[in-house]
Formats: C-alpha cells, structure tokens, sequence
C-alpha cells in the first residue's frame, strides 16, 4: 500500500506520523515544492522507527512527481492555511490553483488513485477535483467531518465531565465556522441520549464551541492546526488501505442524497478499499434538514468563486 502526502506541511507530516505509527502502509511519499524540505520531514519521521517501532518507509521528494507512481491513495494538503480572524473561505484564491494543479500532476502518474482533499475551503476543493479530473466520485473524498466530530466528542465529554471514550457523536455538513451541523441530537453517553444529561443550554453551547474549534485553535496558535487534521486524515487512510467499512462523515459529491445536488458536503459515509462505498442517508428533523439546507447554500456560494 503506497500513499502519497503532498503538503510536507504541518498537517502533512502530522498525518505521514500517524500513518507510520499505526504501521499498516509499506510506504508514504511526502512530497513538498519547498526544496529539501520533505526530504528533511521524512528523514526525522524515519529516525523515530525504531523509537516508536514502525516498518513503514517514508520518504521526500521536491516537487518530483515521479516518485509517487502507482500510489493508491494520495492526500492534498498542499496550500496556505489561515491566519487568526481569517475563515477558511478567504483561502480560496491561492489554494484552488495548487490544489488543481496538483491533483493532475498526480493523477498523471497514478491514474487509479484515491484522493483525499484537505486544503481549504476543503469542501469547494473537492468540488474543484470532481470539476476538473476525471477521477470516479467514489474515489474523491474531502476531510473535514472526521475532525469536526472529533472536536464534538471532546466538547461532548468536557460538559459531561465524561471520558471520551463514553461518547459518540457526529458533524455534518460545510466544513466551515458557520456551515457545520452537529448532531446533538443524535448523540450519546454509552447509549444514552446526552439530552438526558445536558440542558439544552448546554448542549447549544457544545454544538457552538465545536462550530468554531479551528477558528479557536488558530487564534491560540497563531496557524491552523493539525494534530487532530493529521489523526483525522489518517483514520480516513487506514479505513480505506484497510478495507475497514467505518463510517466517518466525509465531503462526499452528491446527486440528490439529502435533497442535495451538484456540492460536495459533509455526510455520513462508509469507507472502505472502493473510498467511499455508500453515503449513508440518515433521518434528520426540520430543524437538521433546515441547517443542512443553509449549510449547502454557504457552501456552493463559495463553489461560485471557483474559475474552471
Ligand atoms: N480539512 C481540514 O479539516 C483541515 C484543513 N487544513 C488545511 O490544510 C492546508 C495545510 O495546512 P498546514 O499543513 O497547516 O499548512 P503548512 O503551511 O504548514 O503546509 C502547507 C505546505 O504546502 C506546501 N505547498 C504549497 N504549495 C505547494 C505545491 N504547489 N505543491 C506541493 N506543496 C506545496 C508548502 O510548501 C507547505 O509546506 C491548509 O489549507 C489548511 O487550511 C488544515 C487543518 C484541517
Ligand atoms: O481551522 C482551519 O483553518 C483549519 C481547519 O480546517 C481545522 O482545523 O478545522
């Protein structure tokens, strides 16, 4: 199993890391523009093998598209990340040439790739690789309901004073401050509905806080994050390299599922060694449906901007 990470960045080698730690890929290209800097990427993750006791091979490549030939997965993170105050969305204009850019660079050398897009505005992103590449839908995935209901759970347990392990819960829709929709109602303590235990108040307060997790992180790190991006992404690439069927909400491209067309937004889907297998179309309230709707609309007004 070959996956490529174009984007030696924060993310990228966070991603490279976690990928390499849980050991199940042979190999892991890390390729950057910025000369030398994914070799060097590759050679410290390559020095911590025997410490943390992985046999996957990592290596850098600048801009050398050769040397990602025959991967099976590939994951863009190439691009700027935000600056405090900035959204996600102002990214636009520098990474939808890059973004574009590479992915027919990589499809070039790997026509049978599976792509998982993660630069921002990552929902318009994917929307930009299924405009402009030929690649079958089920193959182009974009990563942002993983870390959104990542950050859930974690908001989830914090206000019920509860581990994270007690808790399930999901994110749905545009990966964006204003576009995501947890499903607070659908969320539960060992079973439990967390309405049981939350006021409603509360539970507001959770779906806010989650809403705004990268916009907070930015702030307090001066850059967007990627510890969680780079466990997200590769939970992603393990379901995936691993045949898993695990459901994650994905930015998937959709032909009427949740009344939605022509956008790619985050919805529940199983992941497996065809990407995504299935979306998976579950039961929302008016209320849900009514985020959903205003959610999508955010999201192909941004789509608009996209030059193609
Ligand atoms: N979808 C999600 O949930 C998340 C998305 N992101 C996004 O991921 C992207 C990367 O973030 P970071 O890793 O923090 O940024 P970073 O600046 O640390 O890394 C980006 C890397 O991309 C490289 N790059 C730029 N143009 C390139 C090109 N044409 N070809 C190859 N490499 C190129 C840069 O040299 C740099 O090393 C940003 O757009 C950020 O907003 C970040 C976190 C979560
Ligand atoms: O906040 C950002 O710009 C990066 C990102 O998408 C996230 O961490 O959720």
């Amino acid at each position: 199993m070959k996956v490529t990470i174009v984007g030696a960045g924060a993310v990228g080698a966070s991603c490279a890391e976690y990928i390499a730690i849980k050991d199940f890929a042979s190999e892991v290209v890390l390729l950057d523009i910025k000369e030398g800097f994914a070799e060097g990427k590759a050679m410290d993750l390559m020095q911590t093998a025997s410490l943390n006791g992985f046999d996957t091979k990592i290596t850098g490549v600048t801009n050398d598209y050769s040397k990602t030939a025959g991967s099976d997965i590939a994951v863009i993170t190439s691009g700027i990340p935000r600056k405090p105050g900035m959204t996600r969305e102002e990214l636009i204009g520098i990474n939808a040439g890059i973004v574009q850019s590479v992915a027919s660079s990589l499809l070039e050398h790997s026509p049978d790739v599976t792509l998982i897009v993660v630069s921002n505005p990552m929902d318009t992103m994917t929307y930009l690789v299924h405009k402009t590449t030929d690649i079958p839908k089920n193959k182009i995935i974009g990563m942002g309901g993983a870390l959104d209901s990542a950050r859930f759970k974690y908001r989830l347990a914090q206000a019920l004073e509860a581990p994270i392990s007690d808790v399930d819960g999901m994110v749905i829709g545009g990966h964006s401050d204003t576009g995501m929709v947890p499903l607070t109602r659908h969320a539960t303590r060992n079973s439990v509905k967390v309405s049981e235990f939350l006021s409603e108040d509360r539970l507001n307060q959770v779906a806010e806080d989650t809403k705004v997790g990268g916009a907070t992180l930015t702030k307090l790190l001066g850059t967007s994050a990627w510890y969680a991006p780079g466990a997200a992404v590769s939970a992603l690439v393990q379901a995936i390299a691993c045949d898993q069927k695990k459901m994650f909400p994905c930015s998937a491209f959709l032909e009427g599922e949740y009344g939605l067309n022509d956008i790619c937004i985050g919805v529940p889907v199983l992941l497996g060694k065809n990407g995504i297998e299935k979306i998976v179309e579950i039961e929302l309230d008016e209320a849900e449906k009514a985020k959903m709707k205003e959610s999508a609309e955010g999201v192909s007004k941004v789509n608009e901007l996209l030059q193609f």
